[in-house]
């Protein structure tokens, strides 16, 4: 049986290497991990000082760096734009999609974009906001999308890849919470859609989430899953946002799949 790591030794064997040596998918893995130990040490309400250790390895790789592992990650020739998956699923379902040029392009607004020239961007269909923590683009906002209002656009469709586990923990419920109020309101025969990537394993691998929880969860939220897709790296999932969000949200962590390789992956949800 394998030994489990965990994020702290991960993150103290990566320390070894020099950081400026990682790349691709080596760097973004890191970068996670620093962000999960600076999470944990943040919520053990650890010294200062190794909060402050950890934020000057996240600063050594940089944002940029780090972003760039993420375009070339999407690059075609690597397979790895994940809106293909979207644009296939979108024009073949007549929910979604409607014939009627009046209809097109839908309002789209991609959160964690770190690129303008991916699939969702260049296939016509949709007319793309994008924002990002931090813009690789002046075709990108820098904005938290926690801080954007309804006010400024709602719309058809959310794009949200790769960017729930990149968020701490006690964030990830908010910003599914600010998705569905950024998307039109909920309407069961041509519903606004959610687009939901994660790494796999956050599904198939965590202690606390599978399919099913994840479903549940988000089905609070408002969203009904139509389409999903794993691959031994990603999930994607597609789903309608076809009733109102609830307001009374709550989900207790439990154990869902028991074993010592498995991660920590959850989705923590409070009761209003
Ligand atoms: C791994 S990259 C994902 C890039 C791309 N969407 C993809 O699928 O490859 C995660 C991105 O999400 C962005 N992000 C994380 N939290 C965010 C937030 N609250 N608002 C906007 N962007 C966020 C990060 O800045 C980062 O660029």
């Amino acid at each position: 049986m394998r030994r489990p790591v965990s994020v702290k030794d991960r993150v103290a064997k990566q320390k070894q290497a020099h950081p400026k040596g990682l790349k691709g998918n080596k760097l973004i893995r890191h970068y996670h991990n620093l962000l999960k130990e600076k999470a944990r040490l943040t919520a053990t309400q650890a010294p200062v000082q190794q909060i402050q250790d950890v934020e000057q390895q996240l600063e050594a790789i940089g944002i940029d760096a780090y972003q760039k592992a993420s375009q070339n990650g999407q690059n075609s020739q690597k397979g790895g734009d994940s809106s293909k998956i979207l644009v296939e699923w979108i024009r073949a379902d007549p929910s979604f999609y409607s014939k009627h040029p009046n209809d097109r392009p839908q309002q789209m607004l991609e959160i964690g974009s770190v690129s303008v020239d991916n699939k969702c961007s260049t296939c016509g269909l949709f007319s793309v906001t994008r924002i990002d923590l931090h813009s690789s683009h002046p075709l990108i906002q820098e904005q938290d999308v926690l801080t954007r209002s309804p006010k400024q656009g709602q719309f058809h469709g959310i794009s949200c890849s790769l960017v729930l586990n990149f968020a701490p923990p006690n964030l990830r419920a908010q910003i599914l919470w600010k998705c569905s109020q950024l998307l039109l309101p909920p309407n069961s025969t041509h519903p606004p859609w959610f687009f939901l990537v994660l790494p796999a394993p956050c599904v198939t691998n965590s202690r606390y989430m599978d399919g099913a929880t994840l479903h549940s969860i988000l089905h609070h939220f408002g969203f009904t899953l139509r389409y999903s897709s794993i691959s031994k790296k990603i999930a994607y999932y597609l789903y309608a946002y076809d009733h109102p969000c609830s307001t009374n949200l709550s989900w207790k962590k439990k154990i869902v799949h028991d074993g010592p390789s498995r991660n920590n992956f959850f989705i923590p949800c409070l009761s209003s």
